[in-house]
């Protein structure tokens, strides 16, 4: 292997897995956070500055706007971005009998899953006839973004769907890219998923632009009806997705920063190489700016990774996309002096995926605190919770794992406080809320208690 060249186009010759050495350094988490491999702020300086201009285009222009987006970006000419109800049906009579069991087996683990997660409302009396209580309560309206660039995740439907559901959120809507090889329409499977999952609001629309039209909302024209405006936006997607929803947080809310996949895998000399390979090999299929990260104790498997990454690179399906991810500043790997640093490493860096591959793999999973989920031991490769483990694969990346997490029920849910207090549960605590009023310098607040204990003048 050789150091990666800009101009032709990636082979395993081109394959550079860089290696970065964290043997005998003390690192701060400062520092290990700065060093770990990571995507370059250009490029999303870059991605930022186009999806505000998209934003602002999709605000002002509406339809118009969206129809050139589609244009440019997915190569379509479209009228209007609903998908018909007769299109949703044809997609799901037409779909692959072994594709729709796999649906099914697929939605029937995360619907288990998703619905025992349901938190429970809590009342609790602090006194005679004081009581509060937290009520869990749905949003009225989602907006669900699917991907289709590089490759249409139907099992995306069922990540963003099946929760959404299970939270008892009643206005659910859908949207996908449009693709030039099936009229302009998102992916057929895409639209089979949808229907057997009961949706019917899907719109052709991709990238930022979708995310932007659920947060805004897009104003009907003429006998085009609107896409009304959204409570939560959710779903998975490439940089402008991700960074159009960093944008519009607080606008609407969000599941979390759902970028461009990361793969990081902590083994030992336990773990076996072709195995590590095909998993860091699995993920940067996705897209060639994804993260595919070893950090390991063992210089033996290093060099063993780094042989099986060329030689299954070599022949995967996707190859020059795999090798573009491998060779770019946010793959590589790491060596570390023993588990202790490699644990420190993989908390600093907070990858969306972790597998861990070492000796009693639970009990080191047990000392992971950052990281969008965690896969444990040979047989829990990342692969599986894409699809069928019952688990979400919507998760947070770009080191977001530190402070969000991975699409769930609660992100469709809000915890309402509900406070019942009488006449004489007040009265209890009147002569303290007057005094903390008073050191506040508001007394306004103490008077709104003290009038309702006032003699009738
Ligand atoms: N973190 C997660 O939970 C998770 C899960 C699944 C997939 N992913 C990631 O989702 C991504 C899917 O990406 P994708 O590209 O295949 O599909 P996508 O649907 O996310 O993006 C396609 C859209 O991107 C827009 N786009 C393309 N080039 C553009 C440009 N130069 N400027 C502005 N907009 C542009 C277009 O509108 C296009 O429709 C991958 O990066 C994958 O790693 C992440
Ligand atoms: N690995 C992706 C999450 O980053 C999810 C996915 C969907 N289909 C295949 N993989
Ligand atoms: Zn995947």
């Amino acid at each position: 292997m050789t150091t990666s060249s800009e101009t032709s186009a990636p082979s395993t010759d081109t394959l550079y897995f860089r290696s970065i050495d964290f043997r005998g350094r003390h690192l701060t988490l400062a520092e290990l956070r700065a060093a770990v491999p990571r995507a370059q702020h250009q490029t999303m300086a870059d991605a930022e500055q186009k999806v505000l201009d998209i934003i602002s285009d999709v605000r002002s222009r509406g339809f118009a706007a969206l129809g050139e987006l589609a244009s440019r970006f997915d190569g379509v000419e479209q009228s209007h971005p609903r998908v018909p109800a007769e299109e949703l049906a044809r997609a799901l009579s037409e779909l692959d009998p072994k594709v729709r069991a796999a649906l099914e087996e697929s939605i029937n683990r995360a619907r288990q899953f998703a619905e025992a997660q349901r938190p429970a409302n809590v009342d609790v009396r602090l006194g005679d006839g004081a009581v509060v209580s937290q009520n869990w309560i749905p949003v009225g309206r989602v907006g669900l973004y699917v991907p289709g660039g590089l490759a249409p995740l139907a099992s995306s439907v069922i990540m963003n769907v099946v929760p959404a559901v299970a939270a008892g959120v009643k206005s659910i809507a859908l949207a996908s890219p449009p693709q030039k090889d099936f009229d302009g329409l998102p992916h057929p499977t895409i639209l089979a998923a949808a229907k057997l999952l009961g949706i019917d609001e899907v719109y052709a629309i991709g990238g930022a632009q979708a995310i932007v039209s659920f947060a805004y909302g897009i104003p009907g024209t003429g006998d085009e009806l609107p896409i009304e405006p959204v409570d939560v936006v959710t779903g998975p997607g490439n940089i402008f997705v991700a960074t159009a929803k960093r944008l519009v947080k607080g606008v609407v809310g969000i599941d979390s920063e759902a970028g461009t996949t990361e793969i990081a895998i902590l083994a030992d000399s336990t773990a076996q190489a072709p195995l590590v390979a095909a998993d860091l090999i699995s993920q940067a299929e996705h897209d060639p700016k994804a993260a595919s990260v070893l950090v390991t104790d063992s210089q033996e498997l290093a060099d063993a990774v780094v042989l099986e990454l060329a030689r299954q690179a070599a022949t995967t399906k996707h190859s020059s996309r795999v090798i573009e991810a491998l060779s770019g500043p946010q793959s590589g790997v790491v060596l570390v002096d023993d588990l202790e640093q490699g644990i420190a490493v993989c908390n600093a860096y907070a990858a969306e995926h972790l597998e861990i591959m070492t000796a009693d793999a639970a009990a080191v999973a047990a000392r992971i605190h950052n990281a969008g989920a965690v896969f444990v031991g040979d047989f829990s490769p990342v692969s599986l919770g894409d699809y069928c483990a019952g688990s979400n694969h919507v998760l947070p990346t770009s080191g977001t794992a530190a402070f969000s997490s991975g699409l769930n029920v609660t992100t469709f849910l809000r915890a309402v406080q509900v406070i019942n207090y009488d006449r004489a549960a007040l009265e209890e605590v009147s002569g303290h809320i007057v005094s903390l009023a008073g050191a506040e310098d508001l007394p306004g607040h103490g008077d709104a208690v003290r009038i309702r204990f006032a003699e009738a003048p």
